[in-house]
């Protein structure tokens, strides 16, 4: 029997975020280079992630091998956005024609001053920075006026810094809440971040309790039809808020890549039934990536590496795993600090399998959706993509 007709239990799909394979053919509408390749620079001539590498990475990055049966596609993105909520929208079957609006000059005065209005307070920035450079520089303001930082990305994001001890967490996620209500029609921006910050200046860190407040998809996806034909969706670390928490019936909230990939561990030994596990590791994206830190890049792709290892021990034939990702983020790319246009991995194994196989590059990370969809046996009225465990379609 070959991969092709298989249905399965279980499906574990995981997405490591940014860890694209190469510049897609647009990537000069998104301010980036034809050489960026964020999993090539990542690895380099450092010894290659085992798992990954001998299940089509290594044939993707370098032409080489592959030495244990997968199936194997890399997919170009049909969305038009490289950020994290396009990206997974569009693995979940919802492909974003149009573009979540971005600010590279800041948010307009009609939106600042009714945020202003709204929270009580004025507040700090409104321009495009990375995360960690803007608190540095005005952290101590805001320590000392005790107003939010506001900042945006290339993406389509309304981030709001605070330190811990001036505004506590739970006042910055009612902050972001008032953000995502306002934040509507012409100024939908896909999400609003909660950036907490604690430490003294020149020595600020940003704490694990970020949250985003994502837009609740802007159309149906493979998690909804699931959950309403009963098939349960659990979702891990970033997962539940990317869908604004529709579609999903369990999530489990992970402060760091090591506790998803141990989630995803138990989940093997402890979710029994047929369904779809569904898990974002952020940390390649937001803690190296976006600092283009390489090193620390490479190490996070080794532990997860070794954890999807581990995972893979506790699968059985009637369960399949599928890693991507949901854009780039090369660290070796010095002009600018945001996500990169990039092609992504497609890699599915299973111990049922018996081969090897590269099916090409396609457009569309769709064609995940319509996989999942068909390896869980569910008959859909929608033809999300083409799956990509049947050769004759
Ligand atoms: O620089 P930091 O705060 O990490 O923000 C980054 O994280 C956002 C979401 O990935 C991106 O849009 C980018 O702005
Ligand atoms: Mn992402
Ligand atoms: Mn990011």
């Amino acid at each position: 029997m070959t991969m092709k007709e298989k249905v399965f239990k279980r499906v574990f799909l995981v997405v490591i975020d940014s860890f694209g394979v190469g510049a897609e053919p647009d990537w000069a509408e998104y301010g980036d280079d034809p050489s960026l390749n964020t999993a090539l620079h990542v690895i380099d001539d450092r010894p290659a992630p085992s798992f990954l590498w001998s299940r089509g990475l290594g044939y993707l990055l370098k032409e080489e091998p592959i030495k244990q049966p997968s199936v194997v596609a890399k997919l170009q993105e049909l969305s038009k956005g490289k950020d994290s909520t396009t990206g997974h929208w569009e693995i979940a079957g919802l492909v974003m024609t149009t573009p979540f609006p971005t600010y590279p000059h800041g948010f307009p005065p009609e939106v600042m001053e009714e945020f202003e209005r709204r929270i009580g307070t004025k507040t700090l920035g409104n321009f495009p920075a990375s995360g960690t450079e803007i608190i540095k520089q005005l952290g101590e303001e805001h320590m000392r006026t005790g107003y939010p930082i506001v900042y945006t990305s290339a993406d389509s994001v309304f981030q709001i810094a605070a330190h811990e001890d001036v505004i506590p967490v739970e006042d910055l996620y009612r902050m972001c809440e008032i953000a995502r209500e306002l934040l509507t029609g012409d100024h939908a921006v896909a999400r609003v971040i909660a950036r907490p910050f604690a430490g003294k200046p020149g020595e600020f860190y940003r704490t694990p309790r970020r949250r985003d407040f994502s837009l609740p998809p802007l159309g149906h996806t493979i998690l909804d039809e699931l959950v309403e034909k009963g098939i349960p969706v659990v979702a891990v670390g970033k997962i539940h808020d990317l869908f604004a928490g529709r579609g999903i019936s369990q999530s489990v909230h992970t402060e760091n890549d090591a506790e998803g990939i141990k989630a995803l561990q138990e989940l093997s030994k402890t979710f029994q039934q047929r369904g779809l596990v569904f898990a974002n590791l952020v940390d390649s994206d937001m803690i190296y990536g976006h600092r283009r830190n390489v090193e620390g890049y490479y190490q996070n792709i080794m532990m997860i590496d070794e954890g999807l290892s581990l995972l893979y021990d506790n699968l059985t034939n009637e369960d399949l795993l599928i890693v991507t990702a949901d854009h780039g983020n090369d660290p070796t790319f010095p002009k600018h600090t945001d996500h990169t246009r990039e092609y992504v991995s497609f890699i599915a194994c299973s111990p049922s399998f018996t081969e090897g196989s590269f099916l090409g590059t396609l457009r569309g990370y769709v064609h995940i959706a319509q996989t999942v969809i068909e390896a869980l046996g569910v008959e859909s009225a929608r033809k999300w993509g083409r799956t990509l465990l049947k050769e004759d379609v």
